[in-house]
């Protein structure tokens, strides 16, 4: 291999670098006010998103809009442009919420189009409702193929219970399978929308996107706000440029802010000078001023991330306002130890989780410890997708790889009254189940639920009702959508469908049946620790909080899993799963023998005896050590399919 001396590389980057930086001053001084968009008045502006179920077209429709109204050139090629994490065009899904201003002519007046294209999966749906927060209108995307599905519903009332104008849509009318009359019904069942309200097109094709663009003007009211008010912005993104630091997505609500101005950050306090404004066209485009009813980024050398706290007012410094209304804080549903693979890389590790935390302000992060793993970090997410999708993550932006334990959900515990208890509090959250309590120290165990929508074909119902039955779940409604299609409710306990609840659904239906869930606080529950033992030694790693009921059968199938998982090694290896010190699951892993006396040919026999005593002895050293060799994945892959 050849290898070039450490100074070359180092010029090298160094190169890389100063070319990064002058592209990005070219492209800044190229962009700067050929349009003014500040001239164009509130009552010209439409801010809106687009929602929908997951593949219904989201993303697609935003390119037909890019394209429309030439912010992009036609037939460019590029496809899903909003969608610019690596991660989300390696799995064709939209994780992050982006935003992007258009401007389009209508009736001669130029019109300035803020368009947010959102996610559809489930555990993203809190970017959905911040994104939501800086919008008066949506346009509700439905295939009209597939028709209406669990993420559809659910996103049709967080739109709704913000007041928003719903322009409802139905897309892929080009497919040769698509019934848009049944849809429409489906549409009028459900959400009372008229079908003379559903615009038809394909998205793909650029089919009735003109329509789509009237609608916009149309129907979405302008921003009710007040430029010659006091500024105030709501930061509701951030993300960190290499030279410019942390910048700032914000909503300006009232007022106006100037390159130059002085700013500061209401919760934070801390003080800024303005040195660059842009709005996103979807590349920076460098403006002069951003005023009320705008959606733009501010730069103003924030040094981190940290700074630049999501859901925070920015208003100019030494006035005095109102906050705006920030965000809820998102509950996570799944909370997961994240560890270095080896303990010299946990600074760099240390440095991605903070700046990627901060750029996903849904992941909540505490230090841990593992004895097997070292210094490490819990982490919680909203799902098992965002946890995937955060690591990799991790791995593609910042270079950094990890190790993930078993995913636990939050588990509430009431402890006994005791003289310690009455001081530290009887109440106790459990997100790592090695601190779950001895079962003589607890008086009650809490777990928590979801209320989980299921949209399917009829012919479905017996296997999906069997299907959570089996999860512990208990049928709220059902109710017909269609003639052949049925919403179901169902209470479901969080852990049953954490891991692979979804999976199961799409297998057992064909992947016609959709779901979503949404928390549904604490039920007093019947809780068990179980601890995976190798050779005797527990891996903490490994152990997990499961409902009495399934303990047995989630010990016996752990062990299994772990047999296929666990690459062979020199020793035996046996896996015991134990509950309140009973075991209730066992299996052995076969030394795999190395066969030591391969190079023998012929010879002395004692020989031969000598080198097998020698690996007998080296084995017996390998089981005191108990150093088995686990892969990195064995703590999710073992708890995916139980
Ligand atoms: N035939 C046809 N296919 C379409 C149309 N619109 C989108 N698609 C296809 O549907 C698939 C999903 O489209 P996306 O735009 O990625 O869907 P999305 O809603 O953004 O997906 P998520 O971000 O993962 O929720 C892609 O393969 C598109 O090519 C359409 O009008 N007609």
């Amino acid at each position: 291999m050849i290898s070039f001396p450490k100074s070359l590389i180092r010029k090298l980057h160094r190169f890389c670098i100063f070319r990064k930086k002058l592209l990005w001053v070219r492209n800044y001084c190229n962009n700067k006010d050929t349009v003014d968009i500040t001239s164009i008045p509130v009552e010209r502006i439409r801010n809106f998103s687009i929602i929908a179920h997951v593949d219904h077209g989201k993303s697609t429709l935003a390119d037909r809009l890019l394209e429309f109204t030439g912010a992009v050139k036609k037939g460019s090629g590029k496809n899903q442009i909003l969608d610019k994490l690596q991660v989300e065009r390696e799995r064709g899904i939209t994780v992050k919420a982006q935003s992007v201003s258009l401007l389009y002519k209508c009736k001669d007046e130029m019109y300035l189009l803020n368009l947010i294209d959102t996610p559809g999966h489930v555990d993203f749906s809190n970017e959905v409702s911040r994104s939501l927060s800086a919008c008066q209108g949506v346009i509700l995307l439905v295939d009209a193929n597939d028709g209406v599905q669990a993420q559809t519903v659910a996103n049709f009332y967080l739109a709704f219970e913000k007041d928003l104008v719903i322009i409802p849509v139905l897309n892929k009318i080009d497919l040769k399978n698509a019934n848009p009359q049944r849809v429409c019904n489906q549409l009028k069942n459900l959400f009372d929308i008229d079908q003379e309200e559903v615009l038809k097109i394909s998205a793909k094709i650029g089919l009735g996107v003109d329509n789509v663009l009237q609608a916009i003007i149309n129907k979405i009211p302008a921003p009710n706000v007040n430029r010659n008010s006091t500024f105030r912005a709501l930061l509701y993104d951030s993300w960190f440029d290499q030279y410019r630091g942390a910048l700032a997505l914000v909503y300006v609500a009232s007022g106006y802010i100037e390159v130059g101005n002085k700013i500061t950050l209401f919760h934070s306090k801390n003080v800024y000078d303005v040195k660059s404004l842009s709005i996103l066209r979807p590349e920076e485009y460098s403006v002069s001023r951003l005023a009320a009813g705008q959606v733009g980024v501010i730069g103003c050398n924030m040094r981190s991330s940290k700074e630049a706290v999501i859901g925070d007012t920015i208003h100019k410094l030494g006035e005095n306002i109102e906050p705006l209304e920030g965000f809820q804080a998102t509950r996570p549903m799944v909370f997961a130890g994240v560890y270095p693979i080896d303990q010299s890389q946990q600074q760099n590790l240390r440095t991605a989780i903070e700046k990627l935390a901060l750029n996903d302000s849904a992941v909540t992060v505490s230090n841990d410890f593992s004895p097997a793993l070292g210094q490490g970090w819990r982490l919680g997410f909203l799902g098992l997708l965002h946890l995937e999708v955060f690591t990799q993550r991790l791995e593609q932006e910042y270079g950094a790889d990890s190790i993930i334990t078993a995913p636990s959900v939050p588990y509430k515990i009431l402890l006994k009254s005791t003289k310690q208890t009455l001081k530290s509090g009887r109440e106790l959250y459990i997100t790592n189940p090695i601190h779950f309590p001895e079962p003589f120290e607890v008086e009650e165990y809490y777990e928590p639920m979801v209320i989980g929508t299921i949209i399917t074909p009829d012919e479905y119902l017996g296997p999906i009702m069997s299907l959570c039955i089996e999860k512990r779940g208990i049928q709220k409604s059902a109710t017909n959508i269609d003639n052949n299609r049925l919403i179901l409710q169902y209470d479901l306990p969080l852990s049953e469908i954490v891991m692979d609840f979804h999976d199961i659904l799409k297998t057992i239906t064909s992947g016609y049946a959709t779901f979503d869930y949404e928390d549904n606080g604490y039920c007093k529950s019947n809780l068990v620790k179980l601890n995976i033992l190798l050779n005797g030694k527990e891996v903490e790693e490994l152990c997990n909080i499961v409902h009495v009921t399934k303990a047995s059968t989630i010990g016996k199938k752990m062990c299994s899993r772990l047999k296929e998982i666990i690459p062979r090694q020199l020793i035996q290896i046996n896996i015991q799963a134990i509950v309140n010190g009973k075991v209730v699951g066992r299996e052995t892993l076969k030394a795999f023998r190395k066969d030591v006396t391969a190079k023998l040919y012929g010879g002395d026999v004692t020989r031969r005896m000598k080198l097998l005593a020698q690996q007998a002895e080296g084995k017996r050293k390998m089981k005191m050590v108990a150093n088995i060799s686990l892969p990195r994945d064995t703590f999710i892959e073992v708890l995916k399919k139980q």
